[in-house]
């Protein structure tokens, strides 16, 4: 336990207590405040004054706080303490400060805030933190990817400002880096400010998953978690996806209500209604190469997940002969599996939330090597509609009109001209591909070590 008083300008006196794992903050007079270490970002003591930084959460969001005032006492207890806090809020935690990021913000993503909310709530927190930032307002469609591609390999961190679709042209430019993987090993972290912000929710959770200043925290004080990403291959071109690929009514509400991309993420829910009035089939072809797990089996892996540490092996940032993966299931045929019932649409992916209101792949693990294949099979509209409500929670995927499979790859053959197709929220021709797996070959920033969502319960 260590203790310093400070005064503030206003003459109010607080007594500041370092303790194992928090920062108990006690105003005379008031109540004590505990602050996870976690939260802290800087303690200094200059120009006789103490400066404390932290985040702390009031009503329903997070805001960075400053502490400042003259300490009781010999100035050496106040730069003891000052240090002493500093290295248990980032040693301590295994943490490095002053991280080194390369901070893209997207001017035109969601509804056109990103730069406003990046210097106004981000970066007071990147700075308190210490942090040195290079920061690239993107002009272009592509501009995320050209920086990507050739990244400076000594950042600690790509924080995309934007939504889903800057994360994707990230990894992108990432795949075509002079050293791919060990590009890939640099942690990327996201600041939800897009329509759509399914990485944030995964990496954050319901609750916190659109606050900026938390994951603004998450870029300063989350530690590096493997993820499995995805080559996507079409007419003989190799894409990265990190999130999932839509066909039929899941395609239509994402790609087909980009008009209504001022609404936020509820022009997702729009697109959703709006596609079930005509209520038709999805006409595809699909076959994957998927493990023999049931829904039981899956559930309880998840679970176990949640207690598996995660952490960046040395393998990763060191990888031997650096190239991409080659393609190992592009033309195997033996072992895979053919599915023909009617669907309603095709979703796969990974990452729990592919949206607030959709839980779309509750049993999926940040690095189990499998992407999830979810067929909603053209059960009813009253079906469909009922299971609405428990779609936050991930509820569909007990139901039997919900085929759901861990698949190591799978491939789609349209038997239509006409159709939609959406990879991480683009649109692609709806045309013939193929999907596999890379274990473990992309890298987030993370404050937990797993996706945070719960499961949802067997009714
Ligand atoms: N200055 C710019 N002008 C126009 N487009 C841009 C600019 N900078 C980036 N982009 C593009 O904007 C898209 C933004 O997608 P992103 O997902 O990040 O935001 P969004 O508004 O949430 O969209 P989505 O609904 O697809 O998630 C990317 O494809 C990116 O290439």
């Amino acid at each position: 336990m260590a203790e310093l008083i400070i005064h503030t300008p206003s003459k109010k006196k607080f007594t500041l207590t370092l303790v194992q794992d928090a920062l108990h903050i006690q105003r005379e007079g008031s109540k004590l405040k505990k602050i996870q270490l976690r939260q802290v970002l800087e303690a200094e003591y200059k120009s006789k004054t103490v400066q404390v930084s932290f985040i702390h959460k009031s009503r329903s969001s997070f805001h960075l706080v400053r502490l400042e005032g003259k300490p009781q006492g010999e100035p050496e207890i106040a730069s003891n303490w000052t240090e002493k806090v500093t290295k248990a809020a980032y040693e301590g935690l295994g943490v490095k400060r002053g991280r080194r990021l390369r901070v893209l913000v997207n001017p035109h993503g969601g509804t056109g805030k990103a730069i406003s909310v990046f210097t106004q709530k981000v970066e007071p927190v990147f700075r308190a933190a210490g942090c040195i930032l290079d920061v690239t307002h993107t002009t272009h469609n592509g501009h995320a990817l050209e920086i990507a591609k050739g990244l400076s390999l000594d950042y600690d961190g790509i924080i995309s400002v934007s939504g889903d679709g800057l994360v994707h042209e990230i990894m992108n430019g990432l795949a075509q880096h002079a050293t791919p993987l060990k590009a890939f090993a640099i942690p990327i972290a996201p600041i939800p400010t897009g329509s759509g912000n399914g990485l944030a929710l995964n990496l954050l959770g319901l609750e916190y998953g659109f606050d900026v200043v938390y994951a603004a925290l998450n870029a300063v004080k989350g530690s590096p978690m493997d993820i499995d990403v995805f080559s996507f291959v079409q007419g003989g071109k190799r894409t990265i996806s990190f999130m999932s690929q839509a066909m039929g009514l899941m395609a239509d509400l994402d790609i087909g209500t980009e008009n209504l991309r001022w609404m936020g993420d509820t022009r997702f829910v729009v697109g959703f209604l709006r596609g079930l009035i005509p209520f038709k089939s999805c006409p595809i072809e699909l076959s994957y190469k998927a493990a023999p797990k049931d829904k039981d089996t899956m559930a309880r892996e998840r679970q176990e997940s949640l207690n598996r540490p995660n952490a960046l092996s040395s393998a990763r940032k060191h990888p031997e002969g650096d190239s991409l993966p080659s393609l190992r299931f592009e033309t195997e045929t033996e072992g895979w599996t053919t599915f023909d019932k009617p669907m309603l649409f095709l979703y796969c992916g990974k990452g729990p939330y592919v949206a607030r209101d959709y839980m779309a792949f509750p049993a999926s693990t940040p690095d189990d090597g499998f992407i999830d294949v979810v067929v909603q099979t053209l059960s009813s509209r009253g079906e469909v509609i009922g299971g609405l409500n428990s779609a936050p929670q991930g509820g569909s995927f007990w139901k039997d009109s919900c085929h759901y499979v861990k698949a190591s790859a799978f491939r789609v053959k349209p038997l239509a001209a006409k159709g939609t197709l959406s990879v991480d929220g683009e649109s692609f021709p709806f045309e013939p591909f193929h999907v596999e797996v890379h274990p473990r070959m992309a890298t987030l920033l993370s404050l937990s070590g797993h996706y945070v969502a719960p499961f949802p319960p067997k009714p």
